[in-house]
């Protein structure tokens, strides 16, 4: 299959995960499936923009008191003539007319002089909006920002779709997961990356699990990983160690993607359980993987969350490689101007990834200076 193609897959097969109560605190990240209706007017009652004196009529003013943020709203009242000290912040008593900030006065005893600007330095009850105002529609990403104008406006639950969960299976006799590896093994570079990429697509990373390449424990890992998604690494070619394909065909998988013309990562795939769990197959390779990360699983994540697909970015790419068929690939560096590519190498070592800004994809027949999709690294 076509890289573009694959892409639209994972990302146009599945759709939002359906919703549940959230508490807005720990709702970050996640997508809202209504809209946070304000619960109370911002601000709530009429208060002081600025610290100083609140009066009412022409000066000069007698200062009959002090109010300070805290303050029980609607407490005390002025008429004419009178004035209190107040903070910013502070409820302005029943009929002040405006707040004279200190540098605008000056007072002497109880008596304050000064003259009243245009504005009133008073924030009404309503201002930024009032109970039963649209906070944020449906289908927004829930920001610390959005969150933290949801608790402004009263609001401390909101409804969002459930985040997409995800478990690992780390397969292969010569990965492990900790420590430096010694002949004939090699340390996993999985679990960091997919964490990332899941993490960023709004998803939850439930577990790594490592396996070795036996066809049983494949098969017992499948059936407990209670998942959204189940990612395994490695076992996704033809060698005698690769029981994936099988495992996934006796189960009576649907194959949405087996196979991407895209170098690396050709063997990756996208398919679904009959249960209604993900499987994405990522090629052991470590960049072959991460390029699989990025085409099938981001794409398919962000759907599963709920949130909106943003469409490919896109950049003229200057530098040399060579793209015969599908697309090739490769790492770049921003440098202003066209992306420049990093290394055109091979597909299991991350050094060049390590330093580059992002990942552009070249088309077939790519040439300098030509334009590539571009990934962003995780
Ligand atoms: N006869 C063929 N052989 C291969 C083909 C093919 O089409 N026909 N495709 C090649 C390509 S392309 C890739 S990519 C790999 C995919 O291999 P697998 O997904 O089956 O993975 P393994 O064989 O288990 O490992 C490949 C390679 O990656 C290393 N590896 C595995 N897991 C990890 C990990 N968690 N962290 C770091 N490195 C890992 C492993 O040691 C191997 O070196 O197949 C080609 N062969
Ligand atoms: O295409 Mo493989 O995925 O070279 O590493």
């Amino acid at each position: 299959m076509a890289w573009d193609q694959a892409y639209a897959v994972a990302r146009d097969t599945a759709g939002p995960l359906p919703s549940e109560p959230a508490a807005v605190a720990a709702a970050t990240g996640r997508v809202l499936a209504e809209a946070v209706l304000a619960a109370v007017p911002v601000p709530a009652f009429d208060c002081a923009a600025m610290d100083g004196y609140a009066v009412t009529g022409a000066g000069p003013w007698t200062v009959v008191g002090r109010v300070l943020a805290g303050a029980r709203a609607g407490d005390g009242s002025l008429t004419s003539g009178m004035a209190v000290e107040i903070a910013t912040g502070a409820p302005v008593p029943v009929g002040a007319e405006a707040v004279l900030p200190y540098e605008d006065c000056r007072r002497d005893g109880v008596t304050v002089t000064g003259t009243r600007g245009p504005r009133d330095h008073i924030r009404r009850v309503g201002d930024d909006g009032r109970a039963g105002d649209t906070v944020a529609p449906a289908g927004r990403v829930v920001t610390a920002t959005l969150a933290a104008a949801a608790v402004q406006a009263g609001v401390e639950q909101l409804r969002a779709h459930r985040r997409p969960a995800v478990s690992l299976l780390v397969t292969g006799d010569e990965v492990i997961i900790s420590g430096t590896p010694g002949p004939g093994q090699v340390r996993d570079s999985f679990t960091g990356l997919v964490t990332a990429v899941t993490v960023r697509a709004g998803g939850e990373m439930r577990s790594s699990r490592h396996l070795r390449d036996d066809p049983a424990l494949l098969r017992d890992a499948l059936d407990v990983a209670g998942t959204d998604v189940v990612v395994v690494s490695g076992s996704s070619s033809a060698g005698a160690a690769d029981h994936l394909h099988a495992e996934l065909d006796a189960r009576r998988a649907t194959w949405h993607v087996r196979g991407v013309a895209c170098r690396p990562g050709h063997p990756q795939a996208l398919a679904r359980l009959p249960d209604g769990r993900w499987v994405v197959s990522l090629p052991g390779n470590p960049y072959a993987g991460l390029v699989a990360a990025l085409t099938l699983l981001e794409p398919l994540l962000t759907a599963l969350a709920g949130r909106p697909a943003a469409p490919l970015a896109r950049m003229p790419v200057s530098g040399v490689a060579e793209v015969r068929q599908g697309v090739r690939v490769v790492p770049v560096l921003f440098e202003g101007g066209p992306a420049r590519i990093a290394a055109a190498g091979g597909a299991a070592g991350l050094r060049a990834a390590a330093s580059a800004d992002a990942l552009a994809v070249l088309p077939t027949g790519w040439a300098d200076r030509e334009p590539a999709v571009i990934l962003a690294l995780p």
